[in-house]
């Protein structure tokens, strides 16, 4: 089953690309050795107490440091590619939030990112959405919003969409902005309920976003409320579950107490993703493997997840035909 997993032409959907980062990745760009185990610390401890959703922000700061100026962004964007493509990822959306540093613009960064998705397209598709940190003011979120449409414009194949992530205990989500993203043709994939937030998860799913992230705490078995649940169950909003982010972080209790059994149980739609593989130590393969040990998954059931993530992603019809193609050939090609 790993060898299938591994060689399944797979779809990434939730991938933040400064938590991706492989350890070579990082040596390269300068990181010593001492930040790379310390960016990796969570997967190591394992141990989860409240905190480690905590920690895992701080560990970010890390990558960020050596990702400070384009040409580190550019290589950072390159490698990430690289690495989903070498393990059979044939479909990735990427996210990054625009960061300015002293040698470097919001709009450079994007320039950057943007650059190394055109420079690496081989046997891969790329698309790059575009997060709002929720730590931050609205003022500086409106006018990071005001960037990524502008620079939707400027690469409309590219960049698809607008994501809201960040420490969910801190700051809050403005729908206004999300509403102004899709009049610009923006899609929104929002991370929703990771924490337990039912007012936010309201306001969340009232605007419909294309997709949403994690929808940990939705079901009321996980601190969600009927009503949100019922709600969630009529609007069937594709979810990105990320299994070992959530269980390296604490938000879920165990891989057997993840919240996406209700989704399989319910028939509700849902993707599988890393998050962020680098500091979680994950590959795609591994969620894939994860999934198919707890639900005792069919080879075809997981090839069947993959071929329906297709309808969540954010490309046009043509590509998304392609898609379908390549994973129906690849299907009467390896399964014997
Ligand atoms: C663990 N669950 C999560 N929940 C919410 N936001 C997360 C996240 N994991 C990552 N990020 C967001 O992605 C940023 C790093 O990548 P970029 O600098 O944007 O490329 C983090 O700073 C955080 O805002
Ligand atoms: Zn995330």
């Amino acid at each position: 089953m790993d060898a299938y997993c591994e060689n399944l032409p797979k779809i990434e959907l939730h991938a933040h690309l400064n938590g991706s980062l492989s350890e070579k990745t990082l040596e390269e760009l300068g990181c010593q050795f001492n930040n790379v185990e310390e960016y990796q610390k969570l997967n190591k401890i394992f141990g989860k107490t409240e905190k480690t959703l905590e920690d895992c922000f701080e560990l970010f700061k890390i990558a960020h440091n050596v990702t400070n100026n384009v040409e580190s962004v550019y290589h950072a964007t390159k490698c990430v590619i690289q690495d989903f493509s070498a393990e059979n990822v044939i479909y990735l959306e990427l996210r990054t939030t625009p960061r300015s540093e002293s040698t470097m613009t919001k709009e450079q960064y994007i320039e950057a990112v943007v650059r190394a998705i055109i420079d690496n397209k081989n046997n891969i598709i790329v698309k790059l959405l575009l997060s709002l940190d929720r730590s931050h003011s609205k003022e500086v979120s409106e006018e990071a919003l005001d960037l990524i449409i502008k620079m939707k414009e400027r690469y409309p194949n590219i960049i698809r969409g607008v994501d809201l992530c960040g420490n969910p205990n801190e700051g809050k989500f403005c729908g206004d902005l999300f509403l102004k993203a899709r009049e610009n043709g923006l899609k929104l994939a929002i991370h929703c309920g990771e924490v337990k937030n039912n007012a936010e998860v309201k306001d969340i799913l009232k605007i419909q976003p294309d997709r949403i992230g994690h929808g940990t705490c939705i079901h009321p078995g996980y601190g969600g409320s009927q009503d949100i649940w019922d709600l969630y169950k009529k609007l069937k909003i594709p979810t990105e579950c990320c299994l070992t982010s959530n269980v390296v972080c604490g938000s879920s209790e165990s891989y057997e107490k993840h919240h996406v059994q209700e989704w399989i149980k319910n028939e509700l739609p849902f993707c599988i993703n890393t998050d962020d593989k680098g500091v979680f130590c994950t590959s795609l393969s591994q969620e894939f493997e994860v999934i198919s040990r707890l639900f005792n998954f069919t080879k075809h059931n997981l090839w069947k997840i993959s071929y329906d993530t297709i309808d969540y992603t954010f490309c046009d019809k043509m590509e998304k035909d392609s898609l379908r193609k390549y994973l129906m050939k690849w299907a009467t090609e390896n399964t014997k």
